[in-house]
């Protein structure tokens, strides 16, 4: 339920030593016809792979062609260690394969921690954490002419996520009116996943929803690339050299069990707990 602020939760906690990324969001728009919008793209990213990053790509060009939106910022929004899926391991290693992904791709991509170092948040309300960052702490962007203006915060993701959102018992149904009701979404095709079969349960907030097909057919999943890893094979060319570098100077992937906090070599896998149904969903599959 959202709060009299608007929000779905009353205040927001910051993991220790945190302070939002935004050395790469553009603080003074180009068109001042355009909306200004924030990309934000949530996942577990382990690893981040080029396809993650085609992503924003795709969107880019989308947004350039098809609306009047104007993109100031995006970003990679890596979920906390507590999500639980299989194959996760823990967010300092994500975070910092995200950040040297996010420095290979250009000037604009940038990697915001805050879910990734705390406990479980949800969608809708890491989009409120970013909505408050960009439009209340740091007051939104400005036109050429020094006009102020409140940026748009909308989700970016595959069709695979978009899926889940009309399984039962995934997301509340508050959350996708928040979601999709007040942000809105970018969905990307993914092989597997139809578009149609994405959206028919969402019909409600069409007019938020923008979706994106694959022009270039491309499967690459973080969960075939950590098959790969365990099984020696290469991954070079399907993530950033210097992701893959990261994996294998940290010896990362290599234990079919390794999740959270089994990260480095040598070290025990952490027990796993059980998710706590309040604050958690089901980690759900994702195509591969
Ligand atoms: N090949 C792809 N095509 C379109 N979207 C993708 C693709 N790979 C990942 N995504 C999207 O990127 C976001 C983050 O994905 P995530 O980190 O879960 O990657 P994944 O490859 O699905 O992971 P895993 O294989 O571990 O399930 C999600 O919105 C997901 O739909
Ligand atoms: O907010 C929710 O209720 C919710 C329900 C299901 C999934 N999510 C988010 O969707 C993302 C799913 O990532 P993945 O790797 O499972 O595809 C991750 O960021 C989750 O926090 C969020």
């Amino acid at each position: 339920m959202a709060s009299s602020s608007g929000y779905v939760t009353e205040g927001f906690t910051n993991p220790p030593n945190y302070s939002f990324p935004h050395h790469r969001l553009q603080r003074v728009m180009k068109d001042s016809t355009k909306t200004p919008v924030v990309l934000v793209a949530c996942g577990s990213f382990s690893p981040v792979t080029y396809l993650h990053l085609r992503m924003f790509e795709m969107a880019k060009d989308y947004i350039r062609h098809n609306t009047d939106f104007e993109i100031v910022g995006a970003y990679l929004s890596p979920v906390s260690d507590m999500y639980k899926k299989p194959g996760l391991l823990n967010s300092r290693h994500r975070v910092n394969m995200c950040n040297l992904a996010a420095e290979d791709s250009g000037n604009w991509l940038m990697v915001d921690p805050w879910e990734a170092f705390q406990s479980y948040q949800r969608t809708a309300i890491v989009l409120d954490h970013f909505d408050y960052e960009v439009n209340t702490v740091l007051g939104g962007v400005q036109t050429e002419e020094g006009e102020h203006r409140s940026v748009h915060v909308m989700l970016l993701a595959g069709s695979d996520l978009i899926s889940t959102m009309s399984e039962p018992g995934v997301w509340s149904y508050s959350d996708l009116d928040h979601i999709l009701g007040r942000y809105g979404v970018f969905i990307i095709e993914r092989a597997g996943s139809g578009m149609d079969q994405a959206t028919d349960n969402l019909a409600k907030w069409r007019h938020n929803i923008y979706m994106i097909n694959q022009l270039i057919q491309n499967d690459v999943s973080s969960t075939k690339v950590r098959l790969f890893l365990r099984r020696g094979l290469s991954v070079r060319y399907l993530l950033p050299n210097t992701v893959v570098d990261y994996i294998e100077q940290n010896g990362l992937y290599l234990d079919e069990t390794a999740s959270n906090s089994a990260t480095d070599k040598g070290k025990e896998p952490a027990k796993k707990e059980p998710p706590s149904q309040s604050s958690q969903p089901q980690a759900t599959p994702s195509g591969c």
